[in-house]
């Protein structure tokens, strides 16, 4: 094994511009089945209420052959004061199987949705976009206004969460106005990010406008929602795998809303980007995307390597 790479290092090289690109790709190639990725495997550990996920994914292709371990122990900010998504990656080499490095996998998880969330609002937010609404004040809630904000500048940003101290905290970090309702912070907003651990929905489709796109972020558990079901069924939907989507997404399940495309076939033009209408992405992560960002953390690395030497 030849590298070992810590969050620092991958924080230190990885930027949204590369990994936006990069998210493209590894949609495109999912929906082309040109990835070998099954529904990942999730291990809940009761105790703590948390979830033990394992996501192994191939795509002979692109040379990658990867694995993230990931947990989500929902409490763990509230009780121990450390993030709630933890992760390592793991990369092998595809023509000998040998393993060829170990990173961290925080920052990739905290980027990549972010990333992937960029590539569907780049095709499905309204012409003439202007405000952004995020639902949620953690960590996703900081990386989806840095990944969203490379694709223009947003005239006005809400936040709201649980606690209105979390959302001022957060609006007063990335120029935003903190609202003490989900409903007032999303009024008029072009984009909607939902990322909380909600188990019951927070969005209604009465608060929406008839043109937005919303990031549906959390929720990924069969019983859980974030979006409420008349939200999801008049809505036109993309998933990340619909594969996954069925099996894991309690907003799909339970509102029994009709899929209308992957994200990768919506890119490469298979089915519409219906732009002017009400659209949610419904993202639950998919191991081809950390498995590129992976990769493209090596290269860059790699890149560096060679520009100090020159
Ligand atoms: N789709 C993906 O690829 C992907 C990847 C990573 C995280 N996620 C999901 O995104 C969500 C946010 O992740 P994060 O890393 O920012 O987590 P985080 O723990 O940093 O933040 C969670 C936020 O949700 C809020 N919250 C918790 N319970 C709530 C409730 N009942 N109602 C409203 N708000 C509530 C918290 O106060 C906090 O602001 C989680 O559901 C997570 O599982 C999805
Ligand atoms: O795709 C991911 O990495 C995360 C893991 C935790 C649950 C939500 N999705």
């Amino acid at each position: 094994m030849e590298k070992l790479i810590t969050a620092d290092e991958v924080k230190d090289v990885l930027q949204y511009d590369r990994l936006i690109d990069v998210m493209e790709k590894a949609l495109v190639l999912f929906s082309k089945k040109n990835v070998v990725q099954p529904v990942r495997t999730v291990l809940p550990v009761k105790k703590e209420g948390g979830f033990f996920g394992v996501m192994p994914s191939v795509c002979e292709d692109s040379d990658i052959l990867g694995v993230k371990l990931v947990t989500f122990f929902p409490n763990n900010t509230q009780r121990y004061g450390v993030a709630t998504h933890n992760a390592v990656i793991v990369m092998f080499e595809i023509k000998t199987g040998l393993p060829k490095a170990i990173m961290d996998g925080e920052i990739i998880t905290t980027m990549r949705t972010a990333a992937v969330s960029a590539v569907a609002t780049k095709y499905l937010a309204p012409s003439g976009t202007r405000k952004l609404a995020i639902l949620g004040a953690g960590v996703q809630a900081r990386s989806h206004y840095h990944a969203l904000s490379k694709l223009q500048k947003f005239e006005e940003i809400t936040v709201w969460s649980r606690t209105f101290d979390s959302a001022k905290k957060c609006a007063d970090e990335i120029g935003g106005v903190a609202c003490h309702t989900a409903e007032e912070a999303v009024k008029d907003a072009d984009v909607i990010v939902t990322v909380t651990a909600a188990t019951t929905p927070i969005l209604e489709l009465k608060w929406v406008k008839p043109t937005a796109h919303i990031n549906a972020v959390g929720a990924c558990q069969p019983d859980w929602q974030e979006i409420s079901p008349e939200l999801m069924r008049s809505s036109v939907l993309y998933v990340d795998s619909k594969e996954a989507a069925v099996r894991e997404s309690g907003d799909v399940i339970l509102s029994k809303a009709e899929i209308y495309s992957e994200l990768g076939e919506m890119i490469s033009g298979e089915k519409e980007a219906r732009r002017e209408s009400l659209t949610i992405l419904k993202s639950l992560g998919m191991a081809i995307e950390d498995s590129m960002a992976g990769q493209l953390v090596l290269d860059l690395l790699n890149e560096k390597s060679h520009q100090s030497k020159y």
